[in-house]
């Protein structure tokens, strides 16, 4: 449990982040530009991205954000240590102010998220892990100033929670369901009946499974680093498993576009062979 002490700094950055972006959520100024990729970005993007930035950058580890100009992503030695950052992960569901989007902060070491937090600033919940040290969540965490490391110690609930029932529960983007993604939950409808499926944006997704309220999470589409890191940080912590699909492997930060290859997160307490051809 020490990883709230030393990550201290990413925790205060993930709420002040938050409060940012809900200052530009509950005004009507988001101007909502479109990237080079066509994705959109907004000004709330662009005030956490700052934030997180400028306060990472007093670790001393350097800090790669999906924000940063390719330039600069490119620059950052991804060989060692390195801080990941989505400033604000669900842009689009931001945009059409469903409040299911999140601050995603992970810490990358050899390739691999050692440590991730979300943040999701509309429902003041928190989530945070760390290898071989757990993951937790917190509930009612205001945006804003962070609470005192001893606050988080004893307000912490261990991930995951007890699960109520026998549903397979499949969680999937709400915003981009490729036909891959489909055929996939349908396969799983077949094999594991009953199948129970849930909709939600951003790495809100990643909570779910973490929590154990949903059993797996396929993303049969590239979605990039920074859209995935922290949710596998804490995943794993809380001893479930993100692999690569259909190989089964452990997913990593190795691409030199960033992007990931298809995936399948299996929550805790799950055997994730049962799911792999
Ligand atoms: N085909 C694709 N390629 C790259 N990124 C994608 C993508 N489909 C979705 N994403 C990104 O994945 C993130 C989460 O999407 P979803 O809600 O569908 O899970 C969003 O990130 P951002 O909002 O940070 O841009 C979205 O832009
Ligand atoms: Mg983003």
């Amino acid at each position: 449990m020490d990883f709230i002490s030393t990550y201290r700094t990413a925790f205060i950055a993930a709420l002040e982040a938050g409060a940012a972006i809900l200052e530009v959520y509950n005004s009507n100024e988001f101007n909502v530009t479109r990237k080079s990729d066509d994705t959109p970005v907004t000004l709330a993007d662009m005030k956490s991205h700052q934030i997180i930035h400028s306060l990472l950058e007093s670790t001393n580890i350097p800090v790669l954000s999906e924000e940063d100009s390719p330039e600069h992503q490119k620059k950052i030695k991804t060989e060692g240590k390195y801080w990941l950052i989505d400033p604000l992960d669900g842009t689009r569901e931001f945009i059409s102010r469903n409040g299911e989007f999140t601050v995603n902060i992970a810490l990358v070491e050899n390739k691999q998220p050692v440590f991730g937090i979300i943040y999701i600033p509309c429902n003041n919940l928190l989530f945070a892990g760390a290898k071989n040290q757990g993951a937790y969540m917190w509930e009612e965490i205001a945006p804003g100033n962070a609470p005192s490391v001893s606050f988080f110690m004893s307000n912490k609930i261990k991930l995951p929670l007890s699960k109520s029932n026998d549903v397979l529960t499949v969680v999937a983007s709400k915003s981009h369901l490729s036909p891959e993604t489909i055929d996939f939950i349908k396969s799983i409808d077949q094999k594991f009946k009953p199948v129970q499926i849930l909709q939600s944006g951003s790495s809100i997704k990643f909570c779910k499974i973490a929590t154990g309220e949903a059993d797996l999470y396929p993303r049969m589409d590239s979605i990039m680093e920074w859209d995935t890191a922290a949710g596998q940080a804490i995943i794993e912590a809380a001893g479930g498993c993100v692999l690569t699909w259909p190989d089964g492997d452990t997913l990593r930060c190795i691409h030199t576009d960033f992007r990931n290859p298809n995936f399948l997160a299996v929550a805790p307490g799950r055997e994730c062979k049962q799911f792999f051809p």
